[in-house]
């Protein structure tokens, strides 16, 4: 027999005994083994049970309607209770809306200093002591002899010493280095180094600082927008020192009354072809010059009133809401921003005159788009951007608008700068997908004034983004 078998042989069977009729007061619980201890948690949770029914029948309708728990009463009137947010001296200090231009321009001035900085400090970097060897094999004792380790490195000697960051001749001669071209220079550059990453991270903090303002303050923007609104943004969590308070804003479902349609255009293209430049120049009208560089995606909306030149819609005026969507063009925000291509009407994609690999790379954007997309030809224009810029061009307009004219989209050379074609290129492209709206109501038969949900391909399920009112 096994140790196990015999275990269980030995093993007395636990039987539960029967509860006295003068302990049923106890419960059914009290059977069990730890009966008095089970049976008195089982009372007090019927206890708590009996109360919470009690006061759910005795509520006060009017808490729910005032939501007393987060409101006070002042003079018989419900105000809401306000989360104060916690803000640096600095964050008080630019709590200005106004001021946001100046904050987002220091930022950018802080964000450049910090990479240049960076960069400099690489260069003039002195390696700390460390283990790292650094062995070279030669053939046999003539070529150790003869070994020279300045030649063989391409170095200045005051820098043989060196683990990392060893710069070459030709680093030495084209590019600024701090204090590190002599020997002393070495020594000097270490300290100066440590300055220099002291001001370094001072910089970095504040850069980080100014991010959380221009969050507030942006914020603070998209409130004053709803400060007329029935139903507005709720606070969820307040503001600390290191980021913005987060709001939840209704639906923007909330505006359908103002507008036919809603329309969603895309814009794509390489970083830096001037996608965001070009959606503030259509939306806001305005120019700034600065390169920061979309992280991720973000939107703009502009409200415009289409007619049809065609007579379509029975020659009426539609009130159309346009969408427009900012991707970045860097490659590692790809997938993200792939994500978004499916709700898109029309794309807007985008190269720049002055960089051919821009250019060359409409293809691959334009292969994403056959994958993503709501359906395998959908509405797009393609606008070589930067047509100010004519001393720097790379890519001629003939070259640009016979790729356009094999791919059959409409082409326009535009430009953020001064404005040019940005507004005839949107026109077109809304142009195209009004018509293709306009089409799939005539084809489905139902009137305009039912299409609410319509889908422009046949294959494609209705979407939110396909018509106003969906
Ligand atoms: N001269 C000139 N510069 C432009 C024009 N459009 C954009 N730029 C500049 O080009 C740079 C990049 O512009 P962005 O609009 O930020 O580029 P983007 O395509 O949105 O870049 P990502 O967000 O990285 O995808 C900025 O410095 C702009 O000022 C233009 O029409 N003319």
């Amino acid at each position: 027999m096994g140790s196990f078998s015999k275990a269980k042989a030995g093993q007395r069977i636990h039987r539960e005994r029967t509860q006295p009729e003068k302990r049923k007061k106890f419960g059914l619980l009290e059977k069990k083994k730890d009966y008095k201890k089970r049976a008195l948690h089982y009372q007090e949770n019927e206890k708590e049970l009996k109360k919470l029914r009690k006061s759910a029948i005795d509520r006060n309708p009017d808490e729910f309607h005032h939501h007393m728990v987060s409101s006070k009463l002042k003079d018989g009137q419900h105000f809401e209770k306000t989360i104060e947010d916690e803000d640096t001296l600095l964050q008080k200090q630019l709590s200005d809306v106004k001021d946001l231009e100046y904050v987002k321009n220091a930022l950018y001035t802080e964000k450049k200093r910090i990479s240049t900085m960076k960069s400099e400090l690489h260069l003039m970097d002195v390696a700390g002591p460390s283990q790292a060897k650094h062995t070279i094999f030669l053939d046999d004792n003539e070529e150790v002899r003869r070994f020279d380790p300045v030649k063989y490195f391409d170095t200045d000697v005051a820098l043989l010493g060196r683990k990392a960051n060893r710069l070459r001749n030709k680093d030495l001669s084209d590019k600024r280095i701090l204090g590190a071209t002599t020997k002393q220079g070495v020594k000097e550059a270490e300290q100066e180094a440590q300055i220099r990453y002291n001001e370094l991270s001072k910089r970095i903090n504040r850069a980080k600082e100014l991010e959380v303002v221009v969050a507030k303050l942006e914020l603070k923007k998209h409130l004053a927008k709803e400060k007329g609104n029935e139903l507005r943004p709720k606070k969820i969590k307040k503001g600390k020192a290191n980021r913005a308070a987060i709001y939840e804003f209704p639906l923007s479902q909330l505006h359908m009354g103002d507008y036919d349609y809603l329309i969603k255009f895309l814009a794509l293209g390489d970083s830096g072809v001037g996608k965001t430049s070009f959606l503030h120049r259509y939306t806001d009208n305005t120019f700034t010059g600065q390169f920061i560089s979309t992280v991720g995606i973000d939107f703009k909306e502009k409200k415009v009133v289409y007619k049809s030149a065609r007579g379509g819609f029975g020659g009426r005026g539609q009130r159309v809401l346009l969408q427009l969507w900012d991707t970045a063009g860097q490659e590692r925000f790809r997938s993200l921003t792939t994500a978004f291509f499916r709700d898109a009407m029309g794309f807007i994609l985008i190269f720049d005159i002055t960089n051919e690999q821009s250019f060359l790379n409409i293809r691959d954007w334009l292969s994403q788009l056959k994958v993503h997309a709501y359906c395998e030809t959908p509405d797009i224009i393609i606008c070589g951007n930067k047509a100010d810029l004519e001393n720097r061009r790379q890519v001629s307009t003939a070259r640009a608008k016979q790729l356009a004219d094999q791919l059959g989209l409409p082409y326009f050379e535009t430009s953020a700068c001064t404005s040019t074609n940005v507004e005839r290129a949107v026109d077109c492209l809304l142009d195209l997908v009004m018509q293709r709206i306009q089409q799939s109501v005539e084809t489905s038969g139902l009137p305009l004034a039912e299409c609410r949900g319509v889908s422009l391909d046949a294959d494609a399920p209705p979407t939110a983004g396909y018509c106003a009112n969906c």
